[in-house]
């Protein structure tokens, strides 16, 4: 057992545990519990709805309202909720299962499965779902590059293994593919267990994605917990720390590295805002709820490496409007080791996939981490797309035939760096008709340089578009040439 798990340990039992009370209120997902004086659950436990119906309700304790009554919010459909039915205090938080017996499987947001497999056995272990972060004294910031297979993010914004990187774009940018794409490329490669928590999307991906997994062989090593678009505010809210409290077993209890991934962050912070809305708290910025730094942390700092065990994350989290200034946005964006923002200019041109060179980011981005050849190469490439943005603003008015002949050539490279950055994804090859191509690091940098140092002047752009390595490129070029 490692040493941070004394420091994480559940909350233990409250004086509550077993105390019956009553449903005094119901309103949409927020129902109010009568308990006996002193006898008032701890905010954040669970509390069990005694129905004579085969589903569970649970509901979880989040204000208390007066001595006597207990405002919670349900985790389950409340259709047939009515006043006066029996309610336990379990004394503990929704729990979830964890360890071996979860892999393969697909579980909701308190651990009920949902792959129409087997139950779970008797003996599997359970924990509490809210639980504190890791001290930092025995956190582990990740400086070891995560190699992806995809040009653009390893050249520009590189992962970190150990470290937090966030997918950030407006409706239908790409996200889903780009973590689907990641999943795929990472998961067969990466050694630990992976934990996918789908949280407020459409339930046809979630099914899409075990599917996938199966065939692709990985689902062995994968736990998948949702809470979809479907289900109420409080499911879609917890899910997350359903998912998180799974990888936190194997980081703990197993010493072994997690593969950590939301799709997505955005919708867990929809959920909170529904939730404290209906709670009556008045809102904040841009309405959202007042908790929202709080929320963000809260979950986000939990996501940590440890000496014995690495948590590499991947998250998903929606623009709303585009709007990057969005509190939801920018709050989480203050969490991250590598930002991945997607451009929507990009993917109106078919660019996927869509990451914008400029906006993304990564802390690795430093000669000591990722070498001076990388480090320069990415310089260099930025540089000569910058200078492209601002002689496009030009050529719109003037034409291309106007710039100077160093602009020229400054304009034709960038544009054949940018449909070189374009990759084929394997999830995509149904639709698109191209087989997926992983790229390396070493393939990446030498393309660029030669696109950079001129190389490709003469070649036809279509020839780099949605290639994997230079070579790839070179041959699609000779096709071309022998077809004209
Ligand atoms: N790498 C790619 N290659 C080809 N097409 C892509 C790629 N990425 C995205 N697309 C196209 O864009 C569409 C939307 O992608 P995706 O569902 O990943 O977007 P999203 O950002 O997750 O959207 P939403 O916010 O609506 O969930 C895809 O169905 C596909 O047609």
């Amino acid at each position: 057992m490692s040493e941070t798990v004394a420091d994480i340990q559940t909350p233990s039992p409250s004086d509550s545990t077993g105390a019956h009370g009553a449903v005094s209120r119901i309103d949409g997902s927020v129902i109010e519990v009568r308990f006996a004086e002193g006898d008032l659950p701890e905010i954040n436990s669970a509390l069990e709805v005694q129905w004579d119906r085969p589903s569970k309700l649970l509901l979880e304790v989040q204000q208390h309202a007066d001595p006597t009554h207990v405002r919670c919010v349900a985790i389950h459909e409340t259709a047939g909720l009515a006043c006066g039915m029996p309610v336990l205090a379990t004394g503990s938080p929704i729990t979830v299962p964890v360890g071996e017996q979860v892999l393969g499987r697909m579980i909701n947001v308190v651990g009920e499965t949902i792959d129409k497999g087997p139950d779970l056995p008797e003996s599997t272990p359970r924990r509490g779902i809210h639980r504190r972060a890791p001290l930092l004294s025995v956190q582990n910031a990740g400086t070891e590059v995560f190699s992806s297979g995809i040009k653009l993010i390893d050249l520009l914004a590189p992962l970190a293994r150990g470290g937090k990187a966030a997918m950030f774009g407006g409706a239908g940018v790409g996200k889903t593919v780009l973590i689907m794409e990641l999943i795929r490329s990472i998961a067969d490669r990466y050694k630990g267990q992976s934990v996918f928590a789908g949280v407020g999307e459409r339930s046809r991906e979630g099914h899409e994605l075990w599917l996938d997994l199966k065939r692709s062989g990985v689902i062995d090593r994968t736990v998948l917990v949702f809470g979809q678009m479907n289900e109420p505010p409080g499911a879609r809210w917890r899910v997350a720390l359903s998912a998180l409290t799974v990888a936190e077993y194997f980081r703990d209890e197993m010493a072994q590295d997690v593969l950590f991934l939301i799709d997505n962050v955005f919708r867990f912070v929809q959920a909170g805002s529904e939730v404290s809305g209906l709670l009556g708290r008045l809102p904040s910025r841009v309405g959202y709820q007042p908790t929202l730094a709080t929320e963000i942390a809260e979950l986000e700092e939990r996501i940590a490496s440890v000496r014995s065990a690495a948590v590499t994350s991947i998250q998903a989290v929606y623009v709303p409007a585009d709007d990057f200034t969005d509190p939801a946005v920018a709050e989480t964006f203050t969490h991250l080791d590598s930002a991945i923002v997607l451009s929507r200019d990009m993917a109106s041109e078919g660019l996927y996939p869509a990451i914008d060179p400029l906006a993304s980011s990564s802390s690795l981005h430093d000669p000591l981490i990722i070498g001076q050849r990388h480090y320069d190469t990415a310089e260099r490439v930025r540089r000569l797309i910058e200078q492209y943005r601002e002689l496009q603003e030009i050529i719109s008015l003037l034409g291309i035939d106007d710039l100077s002949a160093t602009d020229r050539q400054a304009v034709g490279r960038a544009r054949r760096l940018i449909r070189f950055m374009t990759q084929p994804f394997v999830v995509t090859s149904q639709f698109t008709g191209r087989a997926g191509v992983s790229v390396s690091l070493e393939d990446t940098l030498t393309g660029c340089e030669a696109i950079l140092d001129g190389e490709t002047d003469d070649w036809d752009e279509s020839a780099l578009y949605m290639v994997g390595t230079l070579e790839d490129a070179r041959a699609a070029q000779a096709k071309l040439r022998q077809s004209t």
